[in-house]
Order: structure tokens, then sequence, then C-alpha cells
């Protein structure tokens, strides 16, 4: 009886099957690339939660001396600055950043 087993070659290939790769380079290349966009995508998240957490400080210190939750004017500049960065998506993601910093208007 033989001692060898059936497991199959650890290869790139076979440890990233879901990259769509044709190659073990390419599997290799874009399994290091997506480590490294989940680890931008988890400090974009925790600089969004940043963001949130200061708007609310802002907001909180308007409404208690008497003014409004929201100002429109401050937003037009924030959604100017993102769409000359970043192009017309530029601006739905300013959009989503307000929502997600002061609610829904
Ligand atoms: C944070 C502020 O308050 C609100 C929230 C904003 C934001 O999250 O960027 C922008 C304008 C206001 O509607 C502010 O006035 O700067």
């Amino acid at each position: 009886m033989s001692t060898e087993t059936s497991i199959a070659p650890a290869t790139a290939t076979t440890d990233a099957p879901d990259t769509g790769a044709r190659s073990p380079e390419a599997a290799g290349l874009i399994t290091d690339a997506r480590r490294r966009i989940d680890d931008l995508d988890g400090r974009i998240i925790g600089l969004v939660q940043e963001r949130m957490a200061v708007s609310a400080v802002i907001q909180r210190e308007r409404l208690t001396s008497g003014g409004r939750r929201v100002n429109l004017s401050r937003e037009m500049e924030i959604l100017a600055h993102y769409r000359d960065q970043l192009g017309k998506p530029g601006t739905a993601l300013a959009m989503t950043l307000l929502e997600l910093s002061r609610g829904q208007i």
C-alpha cells in the first residue's frame, strides 16, 4: 500500500481558486494585491468612522448653540472638493459620506 496521500499540491492556483487567474504567477499577484486592498478598505472604513465622529461633534455644538444641524454652503464646498479630485463619481461618494455623517435630509 502506498504511503502517498491524494492531497493536492499547494500551488498558488489551488490556494487561491477564486482569483480568476489562469497561471500561478497571476494568482499570486492577485492574492497579494487583494490583501493590500483589504488593508486599504479597512483603513478607509476607519477614516470614514473618524470623519463621522468629528462631524457629530460639529453638529452637536451647532445644535446646542441654537443653530441648525445642516450647513448647505459647507456641504457644497465638500461636494465640489470631491468632484474636483475624483470626477462625477466623487460627488456621489461625497453625498454618501455626508449622509453617513449627518443622516438623510
Ligand atoms: C460637519 C458639519 O456639519 C454638517 C455635516 C457636514 C459634514 O459631515 O461634512 C457638513 C456640513 C453640515 O451639514 C459642518 O458644518 O462642518
